[in-house]
């Protein structure tokens, strides 16, 4: 079946349509009418569908919290076609049965493409390296490896994985946290932390980690990829380390995009993460490096924790936010609304970019016949309260939950598939059928 987008502001731009045919966008021209299905896009925006470099779907280990099932309906939700899975389940991501199998369950799920990123050190446990070259060959062709939740702390350890990362031309993507300048910190070290009695996290402890990996890249002339930056610090690293010609990436959440560290005042575990929320100047910095290029893209780390962790003390609650459903909001209010990106910088900054530094095929040339259909329609228009209602996966720690947001997905296509219909996720058996 044909399907024909009408009148779609494609990337932001006048509108026109888009066709899809077989999987795969087409020019318009080509398409016979009459017998197309149509979707009046007026007044919609049309992006590629959206890649996250940087998920946590919990699956093996972690199933109370999220599922690769119930992840991958969050992430359609969102206007997500491509999720990379983290390596931190349990047992972790660190051997050719784990990444098979979260490659399996993905293929199985069926609304969005799952990339395993493997492990770096066995068991994540920063003393061994993983045998990063099974897991590339493995038929889950890894192609980003992390240990994120913990750093790889060890500079030798970090230099070989680096080296065997770039032998296997793939990417390493390091969670920035000095582990003895963090030990305890359950919050940005501040004023406000000495003030509500917390342990704070400073600054330093990743900046620090990014300037000496920097320094790693370029030894080794491997990829590194850094996640979440955080601070006004580690901005400015980034920004001397591309400068000098390094091999260096850098993403930044959407909470760290729009939340401060004044959220911690309420002692909700809705507001712990890692990194931190900052400072307001913080914020503003990591805006201005999302729009001069100097942060690449924007990924999620989308953290499902169940009730238990999160409900309790704030210095005993679990680190980590869900966030697939709400990102491309928070970009539209902190980055598009402020005026510091169009929508085909967010289409660069959710898609194209985070595609290319994972290696994931088929995002080069958005919205361009002959690729393959990953297409997102959203309202820029509607504004919405979150809510629970809202949140497709099993967890519902979102720091957002009561904000006024704006924009809505309301249609998503994966390879010409489609996985949302006005705003409804569709099943897996029908997204894999071709109904859409
Ligand atoms: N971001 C978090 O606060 N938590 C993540 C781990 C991580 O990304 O470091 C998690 O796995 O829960
Ligand atoms: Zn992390
Ligand atoms: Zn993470």
């Amino acid at each position: 079946m044909t399907t024909l987008l009408t009148n779609a502001s494609v990337l932001g731009g006048a509108p026109r349509d888009l066709a899809i045919d077989a999987g795969v966008l087409v020019d318009p021209a080509t398409v016979d009418r009459d017998t197309a299905e149509v979707v009046d896009a007026t007044g919609l925006i049309a992006l590629p569908g959206l890649v996250d470099l940087h998920t946590h779907l919990r699956q093996p280990g972690g199933e109370q919290a999220e599922t690769i099932a119930s992840g991958v309906r969050a992430a359609a939700a969102g206007g997500y076609t491509c999720v990379f899975a983290m390596a931190n389940t349990n047992p972790p991501a660190d051997t050719p049965a784990v990444v098979e199998q979260v490659h399996r369950l993905g293929v199985d799920a069926g609304l969005a493409t799952v990339r395993p990123i493997g492990a770096v050190t066995v068991g994540l446990a920063g003393e061994r390296l993983a045998d990063m070259t099974m897991l590339a060959g493995s038929a889950a062709r890894v192609r980003v490896f992390s240990d994120d939740g913990h750093c790889v702390a060890d500079a030798e350890l970090m230099r070989r994985a680096l080296e065997h990362a770039a032998s296997l031309g793939a990417v390493v993507a390091q969670h920035a946290q000095d582990p003895h300048l963090t030990r305890g910190s359950v919050m940005h070290e501040s004023p406000l932390a000495a003030e509500l009695g917390l342990t704070g996290w400073p600054s330093a402890a990743e900046a620090s980690i990014v300037a000496r990996d920097a320094m790693l890249a370029e030894l080794t002339g491997a990829r590194l990829h850094i996640c979440h930056v955080s601070t006004v610090e580690t901005v400015e690293v980034v920004r001397a380390a591309k400068a000098r010609g390094i091999a260096i990436t850098a993403e930044v959440t959407p909470h760290h995009l729009l939340l401060t560290e004044e959220l911690v005042r309420s002692y909700d575990g809705r507001f712990k993460v890692n990194p931190p929320l900052r400072a307001d100047r913080d914020v503003q910095a990591l805006r201005e490096a999302l729009a001069d290029g100097t942060i690449d893209i924007v990924a999620t780390d989308h953290a499902p924790h169940a009730p238990e962790a999160k409900q309790t003390a704030f210095a005993d609650a679990a680190f980590g936010m869900v966030g697939l459903e709400t990102a491309l909001s928070v970009v539209q209010r902190a980055m598009v609304e402020t005026g510091m990106l169009d929508w085909s910088g967010v289409a660069r900054v959710m898609s194209t970019a985070p595609a290319a530094i994972g290696s994931e095929p088929g995002y080069d040339a958005p919205l361009e016949p002959g690729s393959p259909a990953h297409v997102v329609l959203v309202d820029p228009a509607v504004r919405r309260v979150v809510d629970v209602s809202h949140l497709h996966g099993r967890s519902t720690n979102s720091p957002f939950l009561g904000v006024e947001l704006p924009g809505r997905v309301l249609h998503v296509w994966h390879a010409g598939t489609r996985t949302v219909a006005d705003g409804l996720v569709a099943t897996a058996s029908s997204a894999k059928g071709v109904a859409g």
